[in-house]
């Protein structure tokens, strides 16, 4: 009888992973247990979601795997760095060379235009911006016409998108995106989500997303269900239909 093993079509390499990770807020009877013993490794080229319900802990994870929050116990790591023992301006740094993010409010300088706007993160780090990527990036995005508008006179999905275009353009090990269409409507969450589908696909890039919307979730290589701080469940591939069949099932 022979085996057939199907060739993984993208890399098994973990961008970032936590284990064993417990995150405590608060002390005695009032502490809080966000996360709770939980390890899960982020394929590198993949573009992972995180969804439970309100609480479960997402924005949590997510933060402790951007290094924007410090967990109680346990390690992370981003790519074969652990984090959790860097000080305070090594982790500065870190996040500045290596993580993008796109947060659900879209955070852009008002006196800048697009453009200023998408290498400004570069400018600060003092690195020069490589132009052939952040043209691609400009283009995927699909902003070329509105490179001198400033925020003021682009619409809220096309900021977002300009967001999206920031967080990619140091070309980072990994983009963190905690609702990122949460403030869009329909039709501007979809263009969004296509470009992350795009930077994953096209240009390589690993993308981690939270988002409540199984719509959102469906563009996703792989979902990550978290309940009371633990991760319950995962899907591969899924569509929006069986996203919202899980969640169900879940009591999500
Ligand atoms: N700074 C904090 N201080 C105290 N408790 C906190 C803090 N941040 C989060 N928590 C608690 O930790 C738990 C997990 O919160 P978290 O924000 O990670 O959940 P979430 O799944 O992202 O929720 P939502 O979908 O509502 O944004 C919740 O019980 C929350 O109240």
């Amino acid at each position: 009888m022979s085996v057939i093993t199907s060739t993984p079509r993208i890399s098994s390499a973990t961008a970032a992973r936590v284990e064993g990770v417990t995150k405590l807020y608060g002390s005695g009877d009032a502490a809080v247990v966000a996360l709770d013993d939980v390890s899960v490794g982020l394929g590198q080229g993949h573009f992972t979601a995180i969804m439970g319900p309100s609480g479960s802990g997402k924005s949590t994870l997510l933060h402790v795997l951007a290094g924007l929050d410090r967990p109680s116990s346990g390690e992370v790591f981003l790519g074969d760095t652990e984090i959790t023992g860097l000080g305070d301006k090594r982790l500065t740094m870190l996040r500045r060379d290596r993580i993008g993010f796109i947060f659900q409010s879209f955070n852009l300088l008002p006196t800048m235009t697009a453009a200023e706007n998408i290498v400004l993160p570069l400018r600060i780090a003092g690195r020069k911006p490589d132009p052939d990527w952040v043209d691609s990036i400009v283009a995927t995005v699909g902003l070329s016409g509105r490179l001198s508008h400033r925020p003021a006179e682009l619409s809220g999905g096309q900021q977002q998108r300009v967001a999206a275009a920031r967080a990619l353009a140091s070309r980072p090990d990994i983009v963190f995106a905690d609702e990122p269409t949460g403030a869009l409507d329909s039709t501007s969450g979809a263009e969004l989500l296509g470009f992350l589908r795009t930077a994953v696909t096209d240009l390589g890039q690993t993308v981690v997303m939270v988002t409540h919307d199984p719509t959102a979730a469906s563009y996703a290589d792989r979902v990550i269900f978290l309940a009371d701080g633990r991760v319950v469940d995962e899907m591969h591939a899924a569509t929006a239909d069986e996203v919202l069949d899980h969640m169900k099932h879940l009591g999500a």
